[in-house]
């Protein structure tokens, strides 16, 4: 038998009985509906399952004060997040919401009706105090700037009738429910389970440290890795459920399970450990590893950690009579490379000889392709995390050009084309002024706003193509700083962005203007033109300045690919 649940009774919300379930899909109909954030449809899709039992709904404020300010639901029960539906002071007037009234919530990814809420009230929480007692206080968590920068002003309290389940496209088997997940332990005859919980790519440290935890309490394994909403810049879960495929078969055969959890993270450390133990026990788990630093944010913006390293480990072994989960506590583990093994680090012998390599180390080994060795990891494991993170020779990277009409960057740009053209390895793009002009941007013109839309679209069309590997060639005047930070900031989500200062005089652009454009704008028949009658604001920092009066096409190009060559980008596989 899997563990009990959490309050004894494994909540299960949806409507299973047809007539009772086309009632309610008829009625969701004709409701008014609020779009759930993709925040709120993870929190809902746990609700409904029994993820978060004994919830039966978003918390209203009895309950929500109290799991603040003592981690108590009003019915005594431990709880440490707090599982609100937040919605404006417009919403709350568009739709009615107030005590009583029905409303549906709905998928915002296909208009899906999902649930309905009965409302319990409708309330203004204490931001702050909710910052302070469950996060911190720190205005650099992620969960107190969401708390103040994301969240609505109001809460919505009660209960759900769950008509749909959300639907998934993928890894759909790997997504149990916690009645599936119990009637699959149930089915491998498991009695005693591990649950590890998981945001990261997993190595040979985390299955000697899961098989050390099973082997001590005699137990199997759930591997139970968040596919839901962690911390930004994580490694995606598509890769990670990769990963953790490819790992699975160093387990001792029949030892370990992957089931994938769709929890939007909250990175709260000691609290989240709680609430961590508790969803796992809702899942069936007897067992769950608290490591150091679980669920931590990392370091705030003074570079000091936001909890101490074993914070999460206390909040749990404080509440351990009542949570119903045996926490298994583990020290970090590290590699003992004498003895060719793995040890918690409370358990090295002093003198002894360890290696790390930690998780910016592994980053900064992907993005250069630089060796990863085997007793970090598993070659099958290197390879997952290596066709996510393909080498330098083949990311995508984007030249952005700026500069006046006729400064020169044109020419540069069509030079560099042809350069990387030749060079091979990569489609190459170039989005010239003009051509984006006739393309994408026919309708606009000239003012502030038009040309920093235009900058967007090349700014978003460079990043697509960047995402995908090609080398993007950008050569439009781009007179706004703001816009060009805008640019930089969206390609950077997926490769290098190299802003090129074509700092030609305004003069001798002027002067080698053989279209006659800048004679136009001189006589007025040209308006708002950059330099003439509209201004033109120096980059602050350019990755490389060229003057055409000085340095020949050639000679600029020439300088922009030893800077694409001193950052790796050009090497040969
Ligand atoms: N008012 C005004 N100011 C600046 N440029 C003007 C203006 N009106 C038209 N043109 C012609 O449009 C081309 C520059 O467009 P860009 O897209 O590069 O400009 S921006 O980056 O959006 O500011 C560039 O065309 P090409 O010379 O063919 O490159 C300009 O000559």
């Amino acid at each position: 038998m899997a563990n009990p649940p959490h309050g004894g009774e494994l909540k299960d919300l949806i409507a299973r009985d047809a007539p009772k379930h086309k009632e309610l899909a008829a009625e969701a109909e004709s409701l008014p509906a609020v779009y759930l954030t993709e925040r709120q449809l993870c929190d809902l899709e746990l609700i409904i399952s029994g993820g978060f039992s004994p919830l039966e709904g978003f918390m209203n404020e009895k309950d929500y004060n109290g799991v603040v300010a003592e981690n108590r639901l009003s019915d005594g029960n431990l709880f440490s997040m707090p599982i609100t539906l937040d919605v404006s002071q417009a919403q709350i007037d568009e739709l009615g919401v107030k005590a009583g009234a029905r409303i549906t919530l709905r998928d915002f990814r296909d208009d899906r009706n999902l649930a309905i809420i009965t409302v319990d009230d409708v309330y203004k929480p204490d931001k702050t105090k909710e910052a302070k007692e469950v996060f911190g206080g720190d205005g650099d968590h992620p969960a107190v700037k969401y708390l103040y920068e994301t969240a609505q002003e109001f809460y919505v309290g009660g209960k759900l009738d769950a008509i749909n389940r959300l639907e998934h496209y993928d890894y759909v088997a790997l997504r149990y429910t916690p009645a599936e997940m119990r009637l699959h332990f149930d089915k491998l005859g498991w009695q005693k389970i591990v649950a590890f919980q998981t945001r990261n790519p997993m190595h040979r440290a985390h299955r000697e440290l899961t098989v050390r935890a099973a082997r001590a309490r005699q137990a199997n394994v759930l591997i139970h890795p968040v596919v839901g909403l962690t911390k930004p810049g994580d490694i995606d879960h598509f890769t990670r459920v990769r990963v953790y495929q490819a790992l699975l078969p160093r387990y001792p055969n029949g030892m370990a399970v992957l089931g994938l959890l769709p929890l939007a993270m909250r990175m709260g450390g000691p609290r989240e450990a709680i609430w961590h133990a508790i969803i796992r026990k809702n899942f069936g788990a007897t067992h769950f590893i608290v490591g150091r630093d679980h669920a931590g944010p990392g370091k705030n913006k003074k570079g000091e950690e936001f909890y101490g390293p074993y914070d999460a480990q206390y909040a749990v072994e404080k509440y351990k009579n009542e949570l119903g989960i045996e926490v298994v506590p583990f020290q970090m583990m590290t590699y003992l490379p004498d003895s060719d093994e793995y040890r918690p680090k409370d358990e090295v012998p002093a003198g002894v000889r360890t290696l790390d390599i930690s998780g910016t180390e592994l980053r900064n080994r992907l993005r250069t392709g630089r060796e990863i060795p085997e007793w970090f990891s598993y070659p099958e494991v290197v390879r997952v995390l290596r066709e996510s993170h393909p080498p330098r020779s083949a990311q995508g990277f984007t030249v952005f050009l700026t500069g006046y009409q006729n400064s020169g960057k044109d020419a540069i740009a069509r030079a560099l084309h042809v350069t990387l053209n030749q060079q091979g390895g990569r489609s190459v793009s170039l989005l010239l002024g003009e051509t984006v002009r006739a393309e994408l941007s026919s309708e606009l013109g000239f003012s502030r706003a038009d040309r920093t839309r235009n900058i967007g679209r090349i700014a978003f069309v460079a990043s697509e193509l960047t995402r995908s590997g090609a080398a993007v060639i950008a050569a439009p005047i781009a007179p706004f700083e703001d816009a060009r930070q805008h640019a930089k900031e969206l390609v950077e989500k997926y490769g290098d962005f190299y802003l090129v200062h074509v700092a030609t005089s305004l003069e001798h652009a002027e002067k080698t203007d053989k279209r006659g454009i800048y004679a136009k704008a001189r006589a007025g028949e040209i308006k708002g033109f950059t330099g003439v009658d509209d201004p033109y604001e120096t980059p602050a920092k350019a990755s490389l300045t060229v003057d055409i009066e000085k340095t020949s096409v050639r000679s600029a190009v020439h300088q922009i690919v030893l800077m694409l060559e001193s950052e790796g980008l050009l090497d040969r596989l």
